[in-house]
């Protein structure tokens, strides 16, 4: 297992980011037959914990690391827990350990938590609202564009949308018009990408879309939903 840390300060608040890996299997069983996650497949998952440290000293988070590499590498997911182990179900589970095995024993405050299944993918629960978003990043030849969906809560199996649902987005970007679109690069190009997602996506999937964000070089934008949107 990998780990990195990470220490950020703020107004006076110390911020520690940890971020741990581990190999496991799962099975989405309770996906239709035919979607190709219902068999047997494995990830190189990476959990990411953000949290406020109210006591530099005792700011470690590796007791996570230790609880995944434990509980969860190299074994099958669906032995391990009783939900169905989707990443944002893994996500919302891992927010609740820490908070009943590590807020409760160290004078620390949980920010985020962040599930990744790929390096293109994941989950992420928001420790102050509890909300629960998903990331998908689509690679293009002029930089990577990233979107962000959230839903009112997670479907019938645990997803908010099925990341499978996102890829006409990605085929999209590689059309002539999005291409020279990002070619370009200019200001309103993340309100472009968000409008088409709008229009020709959302209206297809549950979740609905939160941010997109472009970074290509030295350009990046970031698209943000107002409430009215
Ligand atoms: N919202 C979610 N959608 C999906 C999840 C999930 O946890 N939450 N999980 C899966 C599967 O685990 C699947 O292996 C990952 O699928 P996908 O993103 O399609 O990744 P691939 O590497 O298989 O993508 P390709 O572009 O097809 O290579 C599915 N969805």
């Amino acid at each position: 297992m990998k780990a990195t840390k990470e220490k950020c300060v703020a107004d006076g608040q110390v911020t520690v980011a940890q971020s741990f890996g581990f190999s496991a299997s799962h099975e989405l069983r309770q996906l239709p037959a035919g979607h190709k996650c219902r068999r047997n497949h494995g990830h190189n998952y990476t959990v990411t914990a953000s949290a406020l440290v109210h006591d530099e000293a005792r700011g470690d988070l590796s007791p996570l690391g230790d609880y995944l590499a434990a509980t969860f590498d190299h074994r099958l997911l669906n032995e391990q827990v009783t939900f169905h182990p989707t990443s944002e179900l893994l996500v919302v589970h891992l927010a609740e350990w820490f908070r009943d095995n590590m807020e409760s024993a160290m004078p620390i405050t949980l920010v985020e938590m962040v599930v990744s299944e790929t390096a293109t993918t994941s989950a992420r629960y928001d420790g102050v609202t509890g909300e629960i978003t998903i990331s998908k990043t689509f690679t293009t030849s002029h930089g990577g564009v990233t979107l962000v969906l959230g839903a009112d809560g997670l479907d019938e199996v645990g997803f908010i949308t099925d990341f499978g649902d996102l890829k006409p987005f990605g085929a999209y970007l590689q059309a002539p018009d999005a291409d020279a679109g990002l070619r370009a690069a200019g200001p309103a190009l993340v309100a472009d990408l968000a409008g088409w997602f709008v229009d020709n996506i959302e209206p297809k999937i549950r979740g609905r879309l939160v941010s997109v964000r472009v970074g290509s070089g030295a350009t990046t934008g970031l698209w943000e939903r107002g409430d009215a949107s």
